[in-house]
């Protein structure tokens, strides 16, 4: 016989028991659904690595750069801005402008249209878009690359492609500074090449005249720079098989240095940059524009061993060795090859360059010593005259 006394008791514990259960299971919901959001959160920062903040020209000390292919920019005497102005201009500024994918700077629409004079700076355009100088509230100058406004592109997948152009750092690539996304407008921000393109040194006759050594080292800069693309980003996923697609990117590259394998195909491989740069290599050697002919000229020198004698810059003539020019001209034949197996890969072109280079200085040096022995046996000539007017005496 049970009594109403018991059972009130036995009502309470289990009534208790219950509501343990229950709110056990509500904190441990709680906790578990915590869990899952911060592995998510993990797996993000993954994918879209946090970057420290880059200062313009900080770490970059070389005196040419390109960046993929025919973008190329010749880097003057940048001086490393010290951090300071660009902190205290940091602190003027809202804390959202600054909201960075990849630890590069975001800039507003309006402070680059203030800097671009309401993008009115044109510094050239390139396939993607013009190109417009920025001078910032500090002083800080810099390029702001307007892409095409068709761009389909979403605000998530033009950080993550940001996030990833931001880790590339070359002494000789541009390096990307910030971007922004605002308006319906996307902006890539590089540093500023106060010495312009190198289309610019070698067609405009107000520019420095470029001799043959500085042309040799821009062609291995260049080199270097593609290595560093092709080669040394690993997790990049370049490879020699297809980088992208018309269907996700669209054709592009500037008129003449596009490979007409692209071009046929849509594919878009490494090889393709190979002939891109077999291109910019010849216009080094003859200083003759894409747009004028060059490729024809070049299938003419392509005829015979010294045929490139006949298409050299007048300006190199009687001021190279003839040897280095035919041989760095066999290189950029090869890559300018019809089938693109048949181009060499970016690190046989850099090894090829480099040899000539040597040779060019081994060449300066044992100049240099015939230049000094001469100088020492005028000398010992001049001493022995000497000695022999004083035994005259
Ligand atoms: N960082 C920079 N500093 C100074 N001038 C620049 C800079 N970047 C580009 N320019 C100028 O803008 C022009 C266009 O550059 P952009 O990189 O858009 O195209 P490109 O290299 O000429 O061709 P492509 O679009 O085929 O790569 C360059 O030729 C150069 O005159």
């Amino acid at each position: 016989m049970v009594h109403k006394g018991d059972l009130v008791v036995i009502g309470i514990s289990v009534g208790l028991a219950l509501g343990i259960l229950i709110a056990s299971l509500i904190f441990f919901g709680i906790w578990w659904y915590k869990k899952r959001s911060n592995l998510r959160q993990c797996s993000n920062e993954r994918i879209l690595p946090t970057l420290p903040i880059r200062m313009n020209g900080l770490g970059t000390s070389n005196d040419f750069s390109a960046s993929l292919a025919s973008s190329i920019t010749i880097r003057g005497s940048e001086h490393p801005q010290k951090s300071s102005p660009v902190s205290s201009w940091w602190n003027h500024h809202s804390k959202d402008q600054f909201a960075s994918a990849s630890g590069i700077l975001r800039y507003s629409y309006k402070d680059i249209q203030k800097a671009t004079q309401k993008f009115t700076t044109v510094l050239g355009q390139g396939s993607f878009g013009p190109v417009y100088k920025a001078v910032m509230p500090t002083g800080e100058v810099l390029a702001v690359k307007v892409l095409a406004s068709n761009s389909k592109q979403g605000e998530k997948e033009f950080q993550t492609e940001i996030s990833l152009l931001g880790r590339l750092h070359h002494r000789n690539l541009v390096n990307l500074l910030g971007y922004c996304i605002d308006k319906g407008s996307h902006m890539l921000i590089y540093q500023f090449m106060s010495n312009g393109s190198l289309a610019n040194h070698l067609y405009n006759d107000e520019e420095r005249f470029l001799g043959w050594e500085e042309r040799l080292q821009i062609a291995l800069d260049i080199s270097h720079g593609i290595e560093y693309l092709h080669e040394g980003v690993a997790d990049f996923g370049l490879s020699n098989e297809e980088v992208f697609d018309e269907h996700t990117s669209g054709l592009k590259g500037t008129y003449g240095y596009i490979d007409p394998v692209y071009v046929s195909t849509n594919k878009f491989t490494v090889k393709s940059d190979i002939y891109s740069f077999g291109v910019i290599i010849f216009e080094l050697i003859t200083a003759i524009h894409p747009h004028q002919n060059l490729m024809e000229y070049v299938n003419l020198a392509g005829m015979s061993p010294d045929g490139v004698d006949e298409i050299l810059d007048k300006k190199l003539v009687g001021e190279c060795n003839i040897e280095e020019v035919r041989d760095l001209a066999a290189i950029a034949h090869k890559c300018l090859q019809k089938f693109q197996r048949k181009r060499p890969s970016i690190g046989e072109v850099s090894q090829a360059i480099l040899k000539i280079k040597q040779r060019l200085l081994d060449r300066e040096m044992s100049k240099e010593f015939s230049r000094v022995l001469s100088r020492i046996e005028d000398q010992q000539m001049e001493l022995s005259r000497m000695a022999s007017i004083k035994d005259g005496d």
